[in-house]
């Protein structure tokens, strides 16, 4: 039996690895190298082990269907095209498909805009036992454009991820487990710091500088924003946005949750338990917010307390009084809250990824302190958490819309009530007491919800230049 492969003079391939499931490509065994059309092409990763980055258009005429891809890099090196013009060209080497046979292939990345096909699959991919059929069209069967149509919704294939983890401590627990789970998987890390970004606003190309230098289109982004920086951290987060990347939290979820009055209101408004809550204005109201939560003891917090700090149990209603004038003469802005006595000093963190609470823990403050913080001399031990408990941890990170959440509860006498959803959850704690990979769970996420295309980028540069020359021609 022949077991020659054929090919025709022109084939459909697949390149599962690059996430393009139907390219169309003109075989030319004048040709050495193959060519793979590419735009945006950009290097990334160590030096060691470089990877490429960039952007294929594979229905040529639909260029609003882009996809991002990425691969090794096997070499750089200079190749003469047919019109004998000599250009640099990053080379990667992946599988590809064609009919039922799936083989590695070197293929150099140019831009092919003007070319009817765009691939150009040249004779060193063509093996000893294949034969080219020079009056054949497709002789290992067609594929379709069509495979394009659901792209954004299909699962992205797994490739090398560059990913930016936005910090200003990138040597801290959360931030190393982050990139090793991350590096682990083959992906590449880099830390940026928030406070370092420039933000350069331009609606056809919004950029992020650092240090002075453009960076890169990252696929995804893992915010990891101190209180502090919460306003300019969403700024830069909106930009990275802009500029096509995923954000494992977006920069509203994270100003939502950041605004405790308004994430308490979020709460209420979606019926989900907490400590009765109250905030007033006018020092005129002390009394009122007092009775409001049923009188002391009750709790009185900064908004913008952190790790317990600004957060005082007053046992009588002279203390809570005394409590609320200080702060209000320090114009400090401040909720009081019932005192949910039967917690006992501890709470239940409830770590969420995509919508799943993936590790528990319990904090149990230290004897005669009502904080549980780890902070304040608190100690964390496994739990194991009710389906009411779960469930309202859940239904509050999806209130305000974080994918990545730390949900902290109360165990209540009726029930869990939440105290509060944290959008930049620190890992040590809750990876050390469970003994769960939460960081590895992170980054699958992030495998799974990478967009394949940046069609949003398309578009928006279509409408500027639009308008552009709308503007010209009045
Ligand atoms: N209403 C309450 N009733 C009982 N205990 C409470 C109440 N509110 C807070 N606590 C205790 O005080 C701790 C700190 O409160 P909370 O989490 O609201 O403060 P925070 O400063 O925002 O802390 P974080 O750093 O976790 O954001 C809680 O973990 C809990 O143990």
């Amino acid at each position: 039996m022949d077991k020659t492969f054929q090919l025709g003079w022109e084939e459909w391939a697949a390149f599962p690895k690059l996430g393009l499931p139907a390219v169309r490509a003109k075989v030319d065994t004048g040709a050495r190298t193959s060519a793979l059309h590419a735009v945006s092409v950009e290097p990334f990763g160590p030096l060691d082990k470089p990877q490429v980055r960039f952007i294929m258009h594979p229905v040529p005429d639909k260029p609003e269907i882009e996809v991002v891809c990425s691969a090794p890099a096997v070499d750089r090196r200079e190749v003469t095209s047919s019109n004998g013009e000599r250009e640099l060209r990053w080379v990667i080497e992946t599988p590809m498909k064609i009919g039922e046979r799936t083989w590695p292939v070197e293929l150099t990345l140019t831009n092919r805009e003007s070319m009817t096909y765009r691939m150009l699959l040249g004779r060193q991919a063509i093996g000893e036992d294949m034969m080219v059929s020079p009056g054949q069209s497709c002789a290992q069967g067609a594929l379709s454009y069509e495979l394009y149509k659901d792209f954004p919704r299909r699962r992205p294939v797994k490739r090398p991820l560059r990913v930016a983890i936005l910090t200003r401590e990138p040597n801290n627990y959360s931030s190393q487990r982050l990139k090793d789970a991350a590096e682990t998987r083959g992906h590449v890390v880099e830390m940026i710091n928030t406070a370092r970004c420039t933000l350069a606003l331009d609606a056809a190309d919004p950029r992020v500088f650092y240090d002075g230098k453009p960076l890169p289109a990252y696929d995804a982004i893992i915010p990891r924003i101190g209180a502090s920086m919460t306003g300019y951290g969403m700024a830069v987060l909106r930009q990275f946005t802009m500029m096509g990347a995923y954000c494992l939290n977006s920069a509203e979820a994270i100003g939502a949750s950041r605004d405790k009055l308004y994430a308490h209101q979020v709460l209420a408004r979606e019926g989900i338990a907490m400590p009765v809550t109250a905030f007033a204005h006018s020092p005129k109201d002390t009394n009122n917010l007092i009775a409001h939560v049923g009188g002391a003891p009750l709790v009185v917090k900064l908004l913008q307390s952190t790790q317990g700090r600004g957060v005082v149990l007053a046992e009588t209603k002279k203390a809570a009084e005394s409590v609320i004038d200080a702060f209000r003469g320090l114009e400090a802005n401040f909720i009081v809250q019932e005192f949910v006595k039967e917690a006992g000093g501890a709470d239940i963190r409830c770590f969420i990824v995509g919508g799943k609470v993936v590790a528990t823990m319990m904090r149990q403050g230290e004897a005669g302190e009502f904080r549980s913080n780890l902070h304040r001399g608190g100690s964390a031990t496994k739990v194991k958490v009710s389906k009411d408990e779960r469930l309202s941890a859940l239904r509050a990170a999806k209130a305000l819309g974080l994918s990545v959440a730390g949900v902290d509860l109360l165990r209540s006498s009726v029930g869990p009530k939440i105290l509060e959803v944290n959008s930049s959850p620190g890992l040590e704690g809750v990876e050390r007491t469970s003994g769960k990979d939460v960081a590895g769970m992170i980054v699958e996420y992030i495998e799974d919800h990478v967009r394949p295309i940046a069609r949003k980028t398309v578009r928006r540069k279509k409408a500027v230049a639009a308008k552009a020359a709308a503007d010209t021609a009045s």
